[in-house]
Order: structure tokens, then C-alpha cells, then sequence
């Protein structure tokens, strides 16, 4: 099929083709930074990741599959487990299951229309959010995912983030604040303890004044809603303040065509420096930040260019 990419030639600058997007969408996605698609995931899919997280709470990860499982940090100290004590599995693309969501078709022709043609799984998790035990550890703090990335330019990179089950306000859907994909990145460090206990790698947006910002918009969706959105737009999600498993499953895309870029120096430098102290701890040392996310990324669709 022939494709139309019109990035040099259209008023359009953050999605490079209408292949998939009807132009209300396309608009949308331009002025607010995200799109939420009803219905993209069929239920038979989610549900074989669902279940192949279940398995991995229980059984020990193989290790050719480089899937990271991650303890919320609440759950550590009450002794539980199985679900209630792992909040995450990352990196999860080398995993059967896990990568016919990643590639499932219909979802990267969406991507395609973001990024275009040559498609790399950058960074990809499924989340679990266990119920909170009063402590805010369930919640993720509010933060732009670029933070975390060592490679540009950041409209060539589109995350696209699935339901798995119902998610409302009150078991912590995502939110988001519409438009700023057009501002710049901004600092983030760990919140305050007084905010409650905080996960690893959680880092939050400095300058928070925006937890009451009105124009807060909460994604309530349904189990195989999905909702894409840009790397500066700045979201969270709050605590889950129901007794079931919040559960959805992410990968964040980036363009080929992209470049990574050194960090050191930048606002970026904190994050890059404990990832690499976590991989010390874990025996890979001297690398640097970049190799580790090439190490992590697999490529989804067209040629593996710089990435
Ligand atoms: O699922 C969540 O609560 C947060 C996920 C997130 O921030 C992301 O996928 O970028
Ligand atoms: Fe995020």
C-alpha cells in the first residue's frame, strides 16, 4: 500500500500521515497531545497478557526474555505475593505473549500514522496496580515520559497504553493535562515522603502545581481502549482505591529514524545515572545509557535505521 507522508508539507507536526487517522483524530492529537481509540485490542489478546503476567508472579522469569519484575514497594514490607506483591513486569518484548499486543496490526498502522514507517518498541511494561494499603504507593506520579529517554526528537515517539480491564477514577486511570506535548521537558526528581511511600524510578515533574490544574482531563476506559499519546505530554495516575488489580499493558514506540542523544548534563542526568547504578547492582557495568536501551528495544515494523 502506497502511504502519504506529508511532514515538510502539511501544517501537521506531530503526526507524519492520515493512514489510520481520520482528520477530527488527527486534529485532536495535534491541540491536546493524546487520542484515545474505543475498542482497538480485542479481549482474547489482553486476556493471554493478563494471564501470562498471573504466571510470572509465580513461576521464575526465563532469562533469555530480559523481563524485569517489579515489587511495589508497600507490598515488599507486608510480605505478600504473587499479584499483590509485583506491580510491574518491564521490558517485556521478547516475551510470546506480550509481543502480539506490541505488534498487533491494527495498533501500529496507528502508530505508523504518528511516527511513520520504521517502528521500534522502545520501552514497553504491563502495569498492575495493586490495591493501596494507605500508603499512596499505588499512584504514579505526575511526569512527561521523555524524561526517561535518551533519543529524539521526541515527535517521533508516541506511547500507546491499553486497558486490560475497566479503569475508573477510582481504581487509578491515567490522566492527563491536554496540550502541553508543546512545551518543554521539565526537571523531575522523587516526591516528597510526606507524600507516602514512592517506587523506584518514580520521578515526578519539579514543579508541581499541577495536581489542581482544571484542565486535568481522567481517561476512564474500557477493557481494549487505548489511548496514544506524545512523550512532553505530562500525565499520572492515581491511587487504586478499590480491592481489584488495575491492569494495562504499554509500549512506548519511537521512530528508527530517531537518534540517541548524551544526557549527561541535561535535567535528564539524574535518571540516567540511577538507571546505570541499577544495572551496576544487577552486574552490568560500563555501559552507558544509550546501550542499555538498545539492549532493551526490538524492532516492530520497517528497517532498524539509528536506534
Ligand atoms: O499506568 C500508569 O499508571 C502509568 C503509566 C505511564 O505513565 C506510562 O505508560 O507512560
Ligand atoms: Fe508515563
Amino acid at each position: 500500500m502506497e502511504h502519504q507522508y506529508d511532514q515538510n508539507i502539511s501544517e501537521y507536526k506531530y503526526s507524519v500521515s492520515d493512514l489510520m487517522l481520520t482528520k477530527q483524530q488527527r486534529d485532536f492529537y495535534e491541540i491536546n497531545g493524546y487520542l484515545v481509540v474505543p475498542k482497538l485490542i480485542p479481549d482474547y489478546l489482553l486476556d493471554r497478557c493478563c494471564n501470562r503476567f498471573i504466571e510470572l508472579c509465580h513461576e521464575k522469569v526465563p532469562q533469555n526474555q530480559n523481563i524485569t519484575m517489579m515489587k511495589d514497594i508497600s507490598r515488599i514490607k507486608t510480605g505478600d505475593q504473587g499479584e499483590y506483591l509485583y506491580g510491574k513486569a518491564q521490558d517485556i518484548l521478547w516475551d510470546d505473549e506480550f509481543y502480539e499486543y506490541a505488534r498487533y496490526p491494527k495498533m501500529v498502522d496507528y502508530v505508523e500514522s504518528f511516527i511513520g514507517p520504521n517502528v521500534m518498541g522502545m520501552h514497553s511494561m504491563f502495569i498492575n496496580k495493586q490495591p493501596d494499603i494507605g500508603t499512596n504507593s499505588s499512584r504514579h506520579p505526575v511526569h512527561q515520559d521523555l524524561h526517561y529517554f535518551p533519543f529524539r526528537p521526541a515527535n517521533l515517539i508516541v506511547a500507546a497504553w491499553t486497558a486490560c480491564v475497566p479503569i475508573t477514577v477510582n481504581n487509578g486511570c491515567l490522566y492527563v493535562l491536554p496540550g502541553t506535548h508543546t512545551g518543554d521537558l521539565y526537571p523531575h526528581t522523587y516526591p516528597e515522603p510526606k507524600d507516602g511511600e514512592i517506587n523506584k524510578l518514580y520521578h515526578e515533574l519539579k514543579t508541581n502545581n499541577n495536581n489542581d490544574d482544571p484542565k486535568k482531563v481522567f481517561l476512564e476506559m474500557e477493557k481494549g481502549d487505548t489511548v496514544f499519546f506524545h512523550p512532553l505530554l505530562i500525565h499520572g495516575s492515581g491511587i487504586n482505591k478499590t480491592q481489584g488489580f488495575r491492569k494495562a499493558i504499554s509500549v512506548h514506540y519511537a521512530s528508527s529514524n530517531c537518534n540517541y542523544i548524551d544526557v549527561s548534563g541535561t535535567t535528564q542526568d539524574n535518571i540516567k545515572n540511577e538507571v546505570i547504578d541499577i544495572m551496576a547492582k544487577k552486574g552490568i557495568i560500563d555501559v552507558d545509557y544509550t546501550f542499555i536501551w538498545k539492549h532493551h528495544s526490538r524492532l516492530i515494523r520497517g528497517v532498524r535505521a539509528n536506534l
